[in-house]
Formats: structure tokens, C-alpha cells, sequence
């Protein structure tokens, strides 16, 4: 590891690594009081915040000025009712922050709260700046499918590093008995590798060449969070047979990078959503790494200097160079063929 980003990998890597123990063993245990729904009607559960927790303590420790710009905050753990809830998720991020980190005495309530709600940076165009999406994919964690957690360091509105835990997702996707459980680290202009969740036995990433029989769409399973319909138009026309591959979180983003797939294609239902820049950082950069390239369906770059959000909705393509330019050109006449009809 010896670029210009090898202590804040190191500790981005460890922080993924206490999060993913944190929520998967969380999720074995979870009740049904432990979960809420936010004002945007997503669920959010004590994993999240505990999570969110523990990341942002990590960071802080070792980074102590550098801003974050994470999921959750606090403010619906403040009130009475908020209580059972608030213990649990500060018991939880005192178990995973003093496990083997040494991070001395446990914290009080107050320091854990103030820790997630570090998470509030506006983001911007400058300076450094980390994302957390402490789990990615919550509707896929209360499944028990796959859901990702999630880190990047943003310096000048550039992704320089992404960290991405699956504690779901199979090691090797033809090999079932090698167990589940991995972790996805890219550095700008230094490759990307997967991990085993323990952090040993990097294995680099690179996207290999698709054919239109061995291309398919890496698309959400929520129908709500990306058009199904529409992904399925560009596929006809680019004479895809293989049915698309639904999944949850950015673990979509890692099996691209590792050759699943072949393209990520996630495109606006058209309520005016804004996708959020911690849902795509880490996932740019691993996909960049891989080989691959990232746009939105206009072929440009996605933006990380405006703010929490990549701004109006273009969607998202992630794909390996070669399929990239024949989805996009896919993608530009379904959307063609849709401003036809109106
Ligand atoms: N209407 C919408 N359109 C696009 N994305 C949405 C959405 N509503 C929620 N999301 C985002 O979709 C993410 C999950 O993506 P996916 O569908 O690929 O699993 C959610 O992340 P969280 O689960 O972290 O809240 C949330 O940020
Ligand atoms: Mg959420
Ligand atoms: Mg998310
Ligand atoms: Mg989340």
C-alpha cells in the first residue's frame, strides 16, 4: 500500500471490517422495535445508526478534521420514545469500537450520538471530505439479502478511495463452499482488490471483455429505487438474453468489478428523486479501477461536488469500457424512443 492514501485505506478497511461484524451479527438478533421508518419512508435500523457510529468514531480518531458526509443523524434518537432504541445502538457501537481497535474507555451516549451526527457536511467542490452509508441496502439487510457498507474519501469533488463491505455476498460467486463475506478497496490510480472480511488475501480486480450473450443488467431490486421496464427495453435492443441480475446496495458495483454482470444500469422512475453521493461513490471508484467506466445516461461523469446529492437525476450507468459505449448508445435511443411517444 504505499501510495498517498495508504493510512487512510488502512483505516477505512478496518472501520468496514468492525461495521460489517457489527451488522451481521446484528441482523441475527434483530427485533422488531429496533427499526424506524424515516420522513422519506425508508427504514433505517439500529444497525444503521450503530454503524454509522463506529465509522465516524474510526474516522475521527484518525482523521479528527476531516468532514463527513454520512446517511444518518441522530435527531429521532433525541426524544422519550427514541430511548430502548438509543441504549441498544450505543451498546452496540461501544462492543464493536472497544473490541480490538483499543480505542480506551467506552463512550457515553452523547459522544456516540455526536459521532453520527457528524455525518452532517453539506459536501461541496472542495477540500477532503469522507461519505458513509453505514448499511447500503437496508431493505436488502432486513431480507437478509445482500446490502453493503459503504466508504469513500472525496478530495476536491474527486473519489480518491472507496471501501466496500458485503457481508453477504459469496467470496467466489462459482464457488459457494469458499463462504460468504467480502471487502472491496480501490485507490485512484492504484487498482482495485477484493478481501476476505477478515482484510487478508487481496485479490486484484479487473473487468473482462462482454459479448451480447454473456452481457447482462446488474439493476435494484426495489422497482421503486431504478426503472425495471426500462432496463429491459435497452436489453432487447441490444439482443441481451440473459434475464438481469437483481440485488440490493453497491454490491452491485463490486460484482461488476469482479466480472458479474457486466453492466449497472440504474435509471430515474421519474418521482424526482436525487440519488445521494454516498450510494455511488466507492462504487465509481472500484468500477473505475476495474477498468471500467461510470457516467450518468448522458455520458458524463457523475458530479460529487454539489452537495449530498449528485444533483437532477440522470441516472447511472457503470460498465466495462467496451459494453459501456454500447449501452449508453442503447440508453440514448430508449430514451429517444420514449420522448417519441410524448
Ligand atoms: N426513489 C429512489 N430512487 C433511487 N434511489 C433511491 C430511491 N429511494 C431510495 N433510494 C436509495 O436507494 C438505495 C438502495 O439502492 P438499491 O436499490 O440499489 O439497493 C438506498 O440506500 P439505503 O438503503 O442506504 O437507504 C437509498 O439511498
Ligand atoms: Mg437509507
Ligand atoms: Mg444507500
Ligand atoms: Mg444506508
Amino acid at each position: 500500500m504505499s501510495h498517498a492514501y495508504a493510512t487512510e485505506e488502512q483505516v477505512a478497511v478496518a472501520a468496514v471490517r468492525r461495521a460489517c461484524h457489527l451488522t451481521s451479527s446484528v441482523f441475527n438478533r434483530l427485533v422488531k422495535n429496533e427499526t424506524l421508518t424515516k420522513g422519506d419512508k425508508s427504514p433505517v435500523t439500529v444497525g444503521d445508526y450503530a454503524a454509522q457510529a463506529v465509522i465516524s468514531s474510526i474516522l475521527h480518531h484518525a482523521f479528527p478534521g476531516d468532514p463527513i458526509v454520512g446517511e444518518e443523524d441522530a435527531s429521532d434518537l433525541h426524544a422519550e420514545e427514541g430511548r430502548l432504541m438509543r441504549d441498544r445502538i450505543i451498546e452496540l457501537a461501544n462492543e464493536a469500537l472497544t473490541a480490538e481497535l483499543g480505542l480506551g474507555d467506552s463512550a457515553t451516549a452523547e459522544e456516540l450520538l455526536d459521532a453520527i451526527d457528524r455525518g452532517n457536511h453539506p459536501g461541496g467542490r472542495d477540500g477532503r471530505m469522507w461519505t458513509i452509508d453505514p448499511i447500503d441496502g437496508t431493505k436488502g439487510f432486513l431480507r437478509g439479502e445482500q446490502y453493503a457498507v459503504c466508504l469513500s474519501l472525496i478530495v476536491d469533488a474527486k473519489v480518491q478511495l472507496g471501501v466496500i463491505g458485503c457481508p453477504n455476498l459469496p467470496v467466489d460467486p462459482v464457488a459457494p463452499e469458499r463462504g460468504i463475506g467480502c471487502i472491496f478497496t480501490a485507490v485512484r490510480g492504484h487498482g482495485a482488490q477484493q478481501l476476505t472480511l477478515n482484510g487478508s488475501n487481496p485479490t486484484p480486480l479487473v473487468i473482462p471483455q462482454t459479448t451480447p450473450e454473456t452481457l447482462n443488467f446488474l439493476e435494484s431490486v426495489e422497482a421503486a429505487h431504478s426503472s425495471h421496464s426500462f432496463n429491459d427495453r435497452v436489453s432487447s435492443l441490444l439482443n441481451i438474453t440473459r434475464p438481469p441480475t437483481r440485488m440490493d446496495s453497491q454490491a452491485k458495483y463490486c460484482c461488476l468489478a469482479r466480472g458479474e454482470g457486466g453492466a449497472y444500469l440504474r435509471m430515474p422512475t421519474g418521482v424526482g428523486y436525487r440519488e445521494k453521493i454516498w450510494d455511488h461513490a466507492p462504487g465509481q471508484v472500484l468500477v473505475e479501477e476495474a477498468g471500467g467506466v461510470v457516467t450518468d445516461s448522458r455520458g458524463e461523469p457523475l458530479d460529487f461536488g454539489l452537495g449530498r446529492t449528485l444533483g437532477e437525476n440522470f441516472g447511472v450507468i457503470a460498465a466495462g469500457k467496451e459494453a459501456h459505449s454500447r449501452v449508453l448508445a442503447a440508453v440514448q435511443e430508449a430514451l429517444n424512443e420514449t420522448k417519441a411517444k410524448v
